[in-house]
């Protein structure tokens, strides 16, 4: 059996694993992530016991029961090269045994389920409305670092987005895949369901112009026109992709459901979404 060398997998003197700073113990198969780590706190605050509370970077972490389900409420920061590491270690923390540095026998299969704000590219999608990604496209590249990146992507739906939007061969090239069918049906039957782009940064990256001329600018209005075998795209974030992606490399149920604060078309935004976040969040937990 591999014994996994402390350069690739970093284990702090404590135990924990190394940005998370989580133990094995401390983390629950049912997991809802988010990008603001004060989020955990909202998330926790429904909680009717709290187990442990561990903060470490941008990532801060509450493992507690709700009406008898043991959740970690759990923040990856902003960012899909933030999911490569909160993916990585939250499935070490499962399926590595860190006395032995070995992958344990019986494999865990966590349920991770993001719940993000979103800027909206189609008009059945308004600020307040809540889109499941049950589909991803990710124009960060983490997912063509792993081997069998092909065997869980969508690959006619890449060509066609990439001929259609003429993708530039200086962006790293976009990967396309499902969010965890059943869990979407589990929590989003009754959400809007759509194609969400992951992108690699919040300004120039989603097609935003605040001083500088973007090199594309063309490039927003091709994403909303496209099409492809009735899917269209609905919407930008950030980490949904790598989660979707990383989740089904490693054989986990993961998804993402965003409450929509920003209308790219209308050029409308709502910062004040805490309600709709909230009650987002309850729908989540009660459903998980
Ligand atoms: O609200 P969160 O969960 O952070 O999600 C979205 O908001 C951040 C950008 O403002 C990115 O992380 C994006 O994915
Ligand atoms: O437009 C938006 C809103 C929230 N988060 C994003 O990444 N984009």
């Amino acid at each position: 059996m591999r014994i996994i060398p402390e350069s690739e997998l970093i284990i702090n003197s404590d135990g924990s694993v190394f940005h998370l700073h989580l133990k094995p113990e401390q983390l629950s198969d049912k997991i809802i992530m988010m990008g603001d780590p004060s989020r955990v706190t909202l998330t926790a605050s429904f909680f009717d016991s709290i187990e442990c509370e561990v903060a470490s970077r941008e990532f801060h972490t509450i493992t507690g029961t709700y009406k008898g389900k043991r959740i970690t409420a759990l923040s990856h920061g902003i960012g899909p090269d933030n999911i490569d590491i909160v993916i990585t270690e939250l499935d070490a923390l499962a399926n590595v045994n860190f006395k032995t540095r070995e992958v344990k026998k019986d494999f865990k299969q966590l349920t991770m389920v993001r719940v993000g704000t979103s800027g909206g590219l189609q008009p059945h999608c308004p600020i307040g409305s809540y889109v499941v990604s049950a589909k991803s496209i990710g124009f960060d590249g983490v997912l063509n670092y792993y081997e069998g990146r092909n065997a869980v992507s969508e690959l006619g739906f890449e060509e066609a987005f990439k001929r259609h939007v003429n993708w530039s061969p200086l962006h790293c090239s976009p990967y396309v895949v499902k969010a965890d069918e059943s869990l979407v049906e589990q929590i989003g039957h009754d959400m809007i369901k759509g194609a969400t782009i992951s992108a690699i940064g919040f300004y120039g990256p989603q097609g935003r112009y605040v001083r500088m001329p973007l090199a594309n600018p063309d490039l927003n209005s091709r994403i909303e026109s496209f099409e492809y075998q009735g899917d269209v795209i609905t919407n930008y974030e950030m980490e949904s992709a790598p989660l979707a992606g990383l989740g089904k490399l490693m054989g986990h149920r993961a998804m993402t459901v965003c409450s929509i604060i920003a209308n790219r078309l209308a050029g409308e935004s709502n910062s004040n979404y805490k309600g709709s976040i909230e009650d987002l969040l309850k729908t989540v937990l009660d459903r998980i």
